[in-house]
């Protein structure tokens, strides 16, 4: 199947440290992947270089997007060709409406009816991320991303502080996202979600789960069954189990 995004032998440093060490992943159109891994395996490092956040170096390997290689484009040049990120801890922006930034996301969307999708709307006026809770936060990004709709979503930690009547609205927001509300042979749009805990995949249609350690993804397969043995036998246990080498 085409792959919406490649990534081959991924090698990233940040700060002078080598994080990301030989990421191999393919992403198929239509669908979601999920990443598990411990602190500081480099989830936010991948998801980050593939945005293009400069402080992270490409130092081998290559990113294709759509069949293009896009390891050294922009991050704006990115999000115009399709990719939407979703930061762990997005800066506040002083000055500028939540509704003015969805505007300017798409200007061919009703900001009010984005913001009604993720129960925000009374924030409609509100400086972006100023002030907001860590679950506000999260609807903050949504609401951009689902005005942006990119070909590829990618969410750090999307279910991480949010209250248990807003997760079924963003579990229902990242569907829509990733197109899980539409026939499968009509979907061309792709995810990737972190997630710690998993409680995000009551929610969410999830294809495929990968383990990360130490800047390598050391297992793939079912989302469901990694997250059991992950909860079960730790980390590393769920690899051994799973995916001994
Ligand atoms: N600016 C920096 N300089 C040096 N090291 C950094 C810098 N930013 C991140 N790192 C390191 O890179 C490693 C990977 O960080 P990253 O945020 O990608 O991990 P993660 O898997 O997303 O962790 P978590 O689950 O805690 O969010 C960590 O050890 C972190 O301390």
């Amino acid at each position: 199947m085409f792959g919406l995004l490649e990534i081959e032998d991924l090698h990233v440093s940040i700060g002078g440290r080598m994080v990301l060490k030989g990421i191999n992943l393919k992403i198929n159109r239509g669908e979601n992947h999920a990443l598990f891994g411990p602190n500081g395996c480099g989830k936010t490092t991948l998801l980050n270089t593939i945005a293009g956040v400069p402080r992270y170096i490409v130092e081998r390997g290559r990113i294709l997007f759509k069949g293009n290689d896009i390891t050294h484009l922009s991050m704006d040049e990115r999000a115009r060709m399709g990719i939407g990120i979703a930061f762990q801890s997005p800066p506040a922006i002083r000055g500028l409406k939540l509704k003015d930034l969805i505007k300017l996301c798409n200007p061919e969307v009703n900001p009010e009816k984005v913001l009604k999708e993720v129960n925000f709307l009374e924030f409609a006026d509100r400086e972006v991320n100023r002030g907001f809770s860590g679950g506000e936060i999260k609807r903050s990004e949504l609401a951009q991303l689902l005005a942006q709709r990119p070909e590829l979503v990618m969410l750090d930690e999307p279910d991480s502080g949010v209250d248990l009547e807003n997760i079924k609205l963003i579990g229902r927001a990242i569907n829509k996202l990733t197109e899980k509300d539409t026939k499968p042979s009509k979907r061309i749009r792709s995810g990737i979600v972190i997630t710690h805990f998993g409680h995000i995949l009551d929610y969410i249609s999830v294809d495929k789960a990968h383990v990360m350690m130490e800047g390598t993804i050391v297992c793939t397969g079912s989302p469901r069954e990694i997250l059991e043995q992950i909860k079960t036998r730790g980390y590393e246990g769920c690899v051994r189990c799973l995916c001994p080498t």
